[in-house]
This record gives C-alpha cells, structure tokens and sequence, in this order.
C-alpha cells in the first residue's frame, strides 16, 4: 500500500475508487483477469464500512458490519475461500424486549407482548412475507406489483394493515434496528426487496435463523484485507477522489495532490457520496437523480467492554429490541472465547439523529442507563465504552447503507447500475441483491469487473466472471 502523497500521476487500465468490498472485489478481478489496476481510498485504511479495532490479546471489536447470516451467502463463502473462521453469535438463555419500559424475557419465536399484538405483528409479517417472494432479487422493479408497493412508505402501508399500537411498535423496530431507517422514509418495494436479501422479513432482527446468527473470527475488516492481498501494491490510501473527467476513450481521475488517468473508472463508494464527486461533463439526470435520493440509513453503534460477559452468567443472551429506547437493540459481540465482555448497543434511525446532536458525555451516559436498564448495574460500569457515529464518517456519511424512498426503484432502478460512459458503479448500494450488505457489495464488485472485461473483449457477459477465473471462490448466487 502507498501513501498517495509519493504518487502525484498514476495511470492504470482501471481506476476503482473506493476500497471497501466492493471496490476492492472489484479491483482483484479486475486485476485476476489481467488488468492493471490503481485502487484509490480516502481513507487511511483499507474496508470502509468494515472496521475492527483492536481490544488486547489479538482480539478485535467491531465498529462496523459484522454478522452474515445464513451459510453460503457470499461473503461467507468469500471467507471460507481464503480460510477465515467464523463463529456463532451466542444465543443461549433469554431474550429481552422493551416494550414502552417493560421489559420482560422470552425465549423461542415470538416476544412476550400481548397476544393481540402478537397476533396483529404475525399476520402482518406474514402478509410481507408473501409479498417480498414476488419480488425478483435482482430486478425489483419488475415485480407484479412493483408500482404499488413503491408508491408507498413501509409505515403508510404498516397503518393500513396493522391495528394494534403494539403491532405498529413491532412493525417500526423492524425497519429501524433492521435497517437503521424511519419506515416512513422507506419505500415498501425497498422493503421487500431489502428483505429478500436477509433471507426473510423476520430474519432481520434474529440471531439464530436470521442475519445476526454468524461473524468472522478476527473481524469482518479482516476479511477486506485478506481479499485486498492481490492489490495491495496497487492501493493508494489518503486518495480522495474529487473530480473525474470522461470523454472519449480515457478518464482522468483528480483529488487533493494527485491525478490517475485509465481507460475506466469503477466508482465504489456509498451512492450519495458518488454524487457529491465532480464529473466532466456532468452525469445524465436521471443518475444525478438516483444519488440524490438514495439517503443513508442513521446509525451509531456503541461496544461496551466488561471483564466478563455478566449477563450470560445470569441466563440472558444480550439480545435486547427496543421500540422505545434509544438503544433500539443490543448483542453479545464477545469475541469466540468469550472474553472480554463485549455487548454492542445499535441506536439508530430518528433516535440516531436525535442522540448525535447531544455532547458526546450525554450520550454515552444516556446509553449506559439504557444498558443498566436491561441488564442492571452491572452494564453500567463497562471498563470502555467505544462510540462509532457513522453519520459524522465524511466518507460514509450515515449506515447501514443507504435507502430508497416511494418512487425510487420504479422510476430509476435500471440506472443504480448502468455505466455512464466508461464511468462503472459498485457498491452495497449498487445492486438490488443482498442489498446493502458486504455480500451485496463483493457481488457489485464481481458484477462490474465482468462488465468492464466484457466490453475490453466485445462481449458483455450476462453474468459475473465466474469463479475459476479469480482465487475467490464466489459463486453466482442463486435466484
Ligand atoms: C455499523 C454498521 C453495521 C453493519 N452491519 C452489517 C452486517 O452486520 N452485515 C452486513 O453484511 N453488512 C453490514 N453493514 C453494511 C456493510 O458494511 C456495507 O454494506 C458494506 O461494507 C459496503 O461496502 P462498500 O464497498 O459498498 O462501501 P464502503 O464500505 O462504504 O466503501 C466505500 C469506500 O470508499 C471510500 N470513499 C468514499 N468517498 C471517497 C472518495 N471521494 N474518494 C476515494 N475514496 C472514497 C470510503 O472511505 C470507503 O472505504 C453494516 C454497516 C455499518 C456501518
């Protein structure tokens, strides 16, 4: 990896700019495939949104993404390829729910909540469940009913169909820990099709049988890493690309005491930070437009760090939903051995916004009476509290990932990734499958390496470059 500020004039076949998944995916193939590569970060360190840092003994926390779900989903399957661990997310003993300062323990499928509510919640999860099976992965647009559903916000839709506050209450975690978003900014095609990448409605908020179930041992940025290895000596760090001119068959790439100069450019950073880079001449309207309306989720994730993880001791898991509190849900992040310690609180969506604007003495207090709340004085002396504002990262602006509001997909969908000229796009954000998640993100990167090998031979694969042409073994992932 080079510093940026020793290589004033850089020229590549591809320029990729952005180096989390996807752009590093991108690159690798890119590179795999016989292409010489400059992958640009602005940032001093490689993965973007992955981010783990370290807590003693070579054990990390992370700050950023973190579990996958089910076994076989890309980027577990990217990890095996390059022989990473993974590990179960511990889920033995009692749940908690909040329910407006009640909290009480469950076990199995279903909160303890009122049967009302449980009834109103599961007939409507139901129903979403029916609907999101409509909805093709790759191309939701396309689905039967796809100008309805995108004509609406997740929360017009929840009051139509759900009676109960409670119900509602249900209903509004789910968009807000699932997917760090309002569900009144949330278009409900977006939904569903966020939805079908998470294997399920349901899914979203689980651990066992949902997306928190597994993690990778040593941390999800370890992985960035281990798959950046092939490119490394092509990583330029402290590159933050400001402007890209386009005309004819070269792009000229600029930023801060630099310029990278090739015959494509992969953008791969969050698409509303894609649309606040210089382009010459400007982008057609209606991708300006896709970049001005996809909006980042709200999230700031807490890692509290004990000596012990206490609350295993006492019969709880350290999962905690909340409608109410600002900690909207917590998880045992403990690393596999079990120390330290480490119960992570995700306040997010409006309670995000709220909590970001109060000094930052208020809200670690305000979270440690919320962890003291559910799991008692124990949780309120932590001997760290880390803090991750992900909205206040200049070059992430907000997470999990960015969301679509009514109108979005319908009207622009085909456009999030359709190269501009010989400007290509990757990223979370970029492809509707496995959307905004780390296998979303390694898929646009595979994804746009086919594209941009395709149109170098004349030919424009349907599909990704398949895995016997790369050392990563990721497989087109089923439909
Ligand atoms: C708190 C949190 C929890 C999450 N939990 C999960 C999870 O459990 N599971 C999961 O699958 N996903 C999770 N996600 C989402 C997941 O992290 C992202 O979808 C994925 O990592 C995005 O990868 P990417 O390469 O598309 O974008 P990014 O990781 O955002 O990478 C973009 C890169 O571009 C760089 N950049 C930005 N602007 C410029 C510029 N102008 N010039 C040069 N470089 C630039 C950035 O520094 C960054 O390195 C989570 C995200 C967060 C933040």
């Amino acid at each position: 990896m080079h510093d940026i500020s020793e290589y004033p004039s850089i020229e590549a076949d591809v320029i990729v700019v952005g180096a989390g998944f996807a752009g590093i995916t991108a690159a690798r193939e890119l590179k795999l495939a016989g292409k010489s590569v400059a992958l640009l970060e602005a940032r001093d360190r490689l993965g973007g949104r992955s981010y783990s840092k370290p807590i003693g003994d070579g054990k990390v926390a992370e700050l950023g993404c973190e579990f996958y779900g089910q076994p076989g989903t890309i980027s577990h399957r990217a990890a095996q390829s390059l022989g990473i661990e993974t590990a179960k997310v511990y889920d033995t003993g009692y749940r908690l729910i909040d329910d407006d300062g009640k909290i009480s323990p469950w076990k199995g499928m279903a909160p303890k909540v009122s049967a009302a509510t449980l009834l109103d919640f599961g007939q409507a999860a139901l129903r979403i469940e029916r609907m999101r099976r409509e909805v093709p992965q790759d191309a939701p647009w396309e689905a039967p009913h796809a100008k309805q559903w995108d004509s609406e916000t997740m929360w017009s839709w929840t009051r139509r169909n759900v009676r109960t506050r409670g119900g509602r209450n249900l209903m509004r975690l789910m968009i807000e820990a699932g997917m760090a978003a309002a569900p009144a900014d949330v278009s409900l095609l977006h939904v569903l099709n966020y939805s079908n990448g998470t294997g399920g409605f349901r899914a979203m908020t689980q651990i066992t049988g949902g997306t928190l179930e597994n993690r990778f041992v040593g941390g999800s940025q370890n992985l960035a890493m281990k798959m950046a290895e092939p490119v490394l000596a092509d990583t330029y760090l402290n590159a933050e690309v400001r402007t890209i001119k386009h005309s004819g068959d070269r792009v000229r790439i600029s930023g801060p005491g630099f310029e990278a100069a090739g015959r494509f450019v992969v953008v791969a950073v969050p698409v509303p930070l894609a649309g606040r880079i210089e382009y010459d001449p400007p982008l057609p309207e209606h991708r300006d437009h896709v970049s001005q309306r996809l909006t980042m989720g709200a999230a700031i994730k807490y890692l509290a760090l004990y000596d012990e993880p206490f609350w295993r001791a006492e019969g709880f898991t350290g999962h905690v939903i909340s409608h109410a509190s600002p900690v909207r849900a917590t998880v045992d992040s403990c690393p596999p051995d079990g120390t330290p310690g480490v119960l992570t609180g995700f306040v997010t969506g409006p309670a995000a916004r709220q909590v970001a604007k109060l000094p930052v003495g208020e809200r670690r207090a305000l979270v440690l009476r919320e962890l003291e709340r559910f799991f008692g004085p124990k949780a309120a002396k932590p001997y760290d509290l880390l803090e991750q504002n992900w909205m206040a990262e200049p070059y992430t602006r907000g997470c999990y990932h960015a969301y679509a509001p009514p109108g979005l997909y319908t009207t622009y969908g085909t456009f999030l990734k359709q190269p501009v000229g010989r400007i290509h796009w990757a990223g979370a954000e970029s492809v509707p499958h496995e959307y905004g998640s780390m296998s979303g993100a390694i898929y646009s990167g595979r994804r746009v390496a086919t594209e941009i090998v395709g149109r170098e031979t004349g030919e424009e694969p349907a599909t990704p470059l398949r895995p016997s042409t790369t050392a990563l073994s990721v497989e087109e992932p089923a439909r």
